[in-house]
């Protein structure tokens, strides 16, 4: 039988690799940072010429079908996730990283239907990584297929994490508690990619066992839990329950043993959610 999208990945993924072009051609000669909500949250031209790019050229194809992108988020755009056939853009995951030229930067494109992941693609654009995944078709990278590391020790386990863009005293400190806990289980290591999805497609690897944190959005995570899952690995809350994407926190573990462990050692805290509305203004 044939795939209902077929097409929409195969556009997915060449969208991706022409977008993940001209950010190293940005890299090269472009690097002009502006900020959003605060001094360390960063965005450049790049980021909103590769999500306009991608979501033209969608549009084009597929004009009934909806978006939630980053860019379009912070310009005012409403992050609500319906039924009706989805792209979720993150166009530079790790834009800091892209900022420093330090070599973690990944476009991300998720497919939702019915708010259920049809297809992923991340593309790790400056080490030239396809990743894919096909909801019940595996997640591959290149072409390759990927599956999770088979570890169920916690202490023989290298877990990824980041630190986010929030800078409120009280969340820090629960990210420090949390780090502190986990780092003295013992763990074997601790990393950070710089980008979520990057971070991700190393569970989905087997290169780390598992990658968590509190602050993400719905477009750093969205594509990448599918890879996540097909590899075989297992997305969570970081209390234990259901993953909700639009909630801002999430654990991705190669198995549930390992997520169970980090979920007793989180320090757990909730920011505002990606699909609260924006406050109201009254014009009087
Ligand atoms: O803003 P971009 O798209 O670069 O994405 C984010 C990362 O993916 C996070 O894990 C990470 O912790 C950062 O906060 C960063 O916001
Ligand atoms: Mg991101
Ligand atoms: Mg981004």
């Amino acid at each position: 039988m044939s795939d209902l999208w077929q097409n929409a990945m195969d556009h997915a993924v060449a969208i991706a690799r022409k977008s993940g072009e001209l950010v190293r051609e940005a890299l090269r000669d472009d690097r002009k940072v502006m900020t959003k909500s605060s001094s360390i949250d960063l965005v450049t031209k790049t980021d909103q010429k590769v999500e306009q790019l991608i979501i033209q050229s969608v549009r084009e194809k597929f004009p009934s079908h909806r978006f939630i992108g980053e860019e379009s988020v912070a310009a005012g755009e409403t992050c609500d996730l319906t039924d009706t056939p989805t792209w979720i853009i993150d166009p530079i995951d790790g834009t800091t990283n892209f900022v420093h030229a330090f070599p973690f930067v990944a476009v991300s494109i998720g497919f939702y239907v019915n708010k259920q992941s049809e297809f992923a693609v991340v593309f790790s654009c400056l080490e030239d990584k396809m990743f894919t995944a096909r909801r019940g078709g595996g997640a591959f990278c290149n072409g390759e297929p990927l599956q999770v590391s088979d570890q169920e020790d916690v202490r023989q386990s290298i877990i990824a994490t980041e630190f986010g863009s929030n800078r409120d005293v009280e969340a820090v400190d629960k990210i420090f508690s949390s780090l502190r806990n986990i780092l003295c289980l013992p763990v074997q290591g601790v990393r950070s990619a710089g980008t979520a999805a990057i971070n991700m497609c190393l569970v989905a690897s087997g290169c780390v066992e598992a990658y968590y944190e509190i602050g993400v959005h719905v477009w750093d995570v969205a594509a990448a839990s599918l890879i996540v899952s097909e590899a075989g690995g297992v997305l969570m809350d970081v209390d234990g329950g259901a993953v909700d994407l639009m909630s801002r926190r999430i654990i991705a573990a190669n198995n549930r043993t390992i997520a169970e462990n980090l979920v007793k050692e989180i320090e757990s805290f909730s920011p505002t959610r990606d699909d609260t509305p924006p406050p109201q203004v009254n014009h009087y």
